[in-house]
């Protein structure tokens, strides 16, 4: 990426709605639940199954995918470790956003660099971030292989693949922990929707 110009001199415009004006309307409060993990660990499977119970229960959400974004946003980036914090930077300041217009975000990035996830943190509004670590072992992620990419990667077609030829460095105090090889999809849902409500984002 190109240096940062020096935008010192733009002030920030003040507005009268906030999100705590959005939040009396929806009836619920905006957050984001950012899910960390291996690929294949289940983020997209547990992301997509409780957004479908928080919008039965008629909350307003957002899913923002890593494999979706680097469609778009992303399109751009690759997966060296400078390209992944630019894509987390990216997302982050979206999601950032959305908080702010009072939806419940979810996201589901691979995020391996705890230094990422905590520059994500920093472009979200204060208190507004959940970490959920889908903590998945390597083993049954590749014995999933559910893109065939573990089987590329191993045989040398993929460089710079998490948890082959790439590091992913666990969350040190998530808000929550699942392995998705002990729990159930509808038991992660649960334990999802309890965390929520114990945060007072739903009720
Ligand atoms: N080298 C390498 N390492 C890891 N993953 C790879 C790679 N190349 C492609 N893919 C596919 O890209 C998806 C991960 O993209 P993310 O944006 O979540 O990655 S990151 O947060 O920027 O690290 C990831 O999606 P998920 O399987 O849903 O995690 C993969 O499908
Ligand atoms: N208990 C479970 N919870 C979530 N996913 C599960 C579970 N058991 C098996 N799976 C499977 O594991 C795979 C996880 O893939 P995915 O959600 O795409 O992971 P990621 O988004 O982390 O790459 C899916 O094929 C899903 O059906």
């Amino acid at each position: 990426m190109s240096q940062m110009p020096d935008n010192s001199h733009i002030k920030w415009q003040d507005y009268q709605i906030d999100a705590t004006k959005r939040a009396a309307i929806k009836g619920h409060q905006s957050t984001v639940l950012w899910f960390t993990g291996l690929s294949g660990s289940g983020k997209s499977t547990v992301a997509n199954a409780l957004e479908q119970a928080l919008v039965a229960k008629g909350i307003h959400t957002y899913l923002l995918d890593g494999d979706n974004v680097r469609h778009g946003l992303c399109a751009d980036l690759g997966f060296s470790e400078a390209d992944r914090t630019e894509n987390l930077r990216r997302v982050g300041a979206v999601a950032g956003l959305m908080v702010d217009a009072g939806l419940l975000v979810l996201s589901a990035f691979i995020s391996p660099y705890r230094s990422q996830r905590e520059l994500v943190k920093s472009l979200v509004p204060a208190g507004k971030f959940l970490e959920i670590h889908i903590a998945t072992p390597l083993a049954v992620c590749e014995q999933r292989d559910v893109k065939g990419l573990y089987k590329k990667a191993r045989a040398g077609e993929i460089r710079q693949f998490t948890g082959i030829s790439d590091p992913y460095e666990a969350p040190l105090a998530a808000d929550l922990v699942i392995n998705t090889a002990e729990s159930t999809l509808e038991q992660s849902v649960e334990q999802l929707l309890a965390l929520l409500t114990h945060n007072g984002i739903i009720t």
